[in-house]
């Protein structure tokens, strides 16, 4: 698949692709940063041996896990890592996990002397559909959820499925909200191949699952190839992530970032219901869809007012306007501009029940700043 940004790039998906990476990061380069979860520290020391056999001098750098890496003092400890180890411009960072690694590492590239090139290697769904490809980076802060970042596309994206054997189910269910959305902001085939089967779009060894890959990846190609600054087009890949992002600040970044957007996208075509532009069928498909696939499809009421000072500085707003990605029928995704607190309210009605979210956490859960029975 390709992409088109400041400069081109190729986004590999495929088995056993580890054998291409010493020739993405390419001849001419001596130091490798190898950003990477620990849950990947295999594939990392597979990677390291790979590269220091063809010659580079490579400098691993685990991560914490999660959001726990997305923070100004991780990014800053491999600030000093490349400056003691005297990374130039020549050099590369390599983001290996899920996309909190690849967020976190594009985010020193792009930082480091101004920008070095980054290579992805994302080795969960949700990385690999979304978060890796497309060059947005960033961290969160205490305020909000990516809120310092840049864009900086990678020279390169290997999404090697063979990774995803390892992944917990409730990390690759979450990595299909992002799927999910990408059928119903752009290609409806998603959503039928999900309704066939969703066991088997939860298996990572079914023949559906590198399909919804390739489907997902291919949309949002398209979108970040004709509008890689978010000018415009590419706030449909938003969709679902105003009330998602509130969420996980809400709940301290405890809830997977897939399972937020899960019922982002609920709240966000119960908006597009109320307000008259969706039709209550196709709102209810959202649901339907998420729920056959163990996602969340509701949130406890009560938070309203944290919710919504969360939205406020989603990066949609305009001044005091909120603005949101609704649809106006499949495949039609459009804007909602500064909705009535009335409107938004019964969305939040709409969508508060008491149900646990299906595939939270449990580690998490515990934690949780609302009371999920
Ligand atoms: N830049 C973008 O365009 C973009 C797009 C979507 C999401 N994101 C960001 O991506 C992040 C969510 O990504 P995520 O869902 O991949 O979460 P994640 O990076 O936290 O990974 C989920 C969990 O899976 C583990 N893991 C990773 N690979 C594994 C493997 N192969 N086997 C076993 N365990 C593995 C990780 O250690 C972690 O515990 C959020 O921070 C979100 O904001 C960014
Ligand atoms: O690539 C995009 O553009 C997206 O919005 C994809 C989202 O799935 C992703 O979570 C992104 O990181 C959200 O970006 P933000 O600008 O709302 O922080
Ligand atoms: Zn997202």
């Amino acid at each position: 698949m390709h992409v088109t940004a400041e400069r081109s790039y190729d986004v590999l998906i495929g088995r056993g692709l580890a054998g291409e990476l010493p020739g993405l990061v390419g001849a001419g380069t001596r130091r490798v940063l190898l950003v990477h979860q620990v849950a990947v520290a295999d594939a990392a020391e597979g990677f390291r041996s790979a590269l220091t056999a063809a010659g580079f001098e490579v400098h691993p750098s685990p991560i914490p896990d999660a959001e726990g890496a997305k923070t100004a003092t991780v990014a800053a400890g491999c600030w000093e890592q490349l400056g003691l180890a005297g990374f130039t411009r020549d050099d590369v960072v390599i983001g290996l996990g899920g996309g909190a690694a690849t967020d976190l590492a594009g985010f020193v590239a792009a930082t480091w002397l101004r920008g070095v090139r980054v290579i992805q290697v994302p080795t969960t769904l949700l990385g690999m559909v979304d978060a890796a490809v497309g060059g947005k980076t960033g961290i969160n802060t205490a305020e909000g959820k990516n809120l310092v970042g840049a864009f900086h596309s990678p020279v390169g994206v290997l999404c090697d499925l063979d990774t995803l054997a390892t992944l917990p189910a409730a990390d690759l269910a979450a990595g299909l909200a992002e799927v999910v959305k990408c059928g119903f902001i752009d290609d409806p085939r998603i959503l039928e191949l999900v309704e066939a089967d969703p066991d088997a779009a939860r298996d990572p060894a079914a023949p559906v699952l590198r399909e919804l890959v390739e489907r997902a990846v291919a949309t949002k190609a398209r979108v970040v190839s004709a509008d890689l600054r978010e000018a415009d087009l590419r706030e449909i890949l938003n969709y679902g992530h105003t009330f998602g992002h509130a969420i996980e600040h809400h709940e301290q970044f405890r809830w997977r970032h897939g399972e937020a957007v899960a019922v982002g996208l609920v709240f966000a075509a119960e908006l597009a219901h109320l307000a008259g532009r969706l039709d209550a069928d196709l709102a209810d498909r959202h649901r339907r869809i998420l729920a056959s696939l163990g996602l969340p499809t509701g949130y406890p009421a009560g938070h309203w007012d944290a919710l919504l000072t969360a939205m406020r500085r989603d990066k949609k707003t305009r001044g005091a306007t909120l603005r949101f990605v609704i649809l106006d029928g499949l495949a039609r995704p459009t804007r909602l501009e500064g909705p009535t607190p009335e409107l938004l309210m019964a969305a939040y009605a709409a969508i508060s029940s008491p149900a646990a979210p299906a595939g939270a956490n449990s580690a998490n859960s515990a934690n949780s700043a609302t009371e999920l029975p």
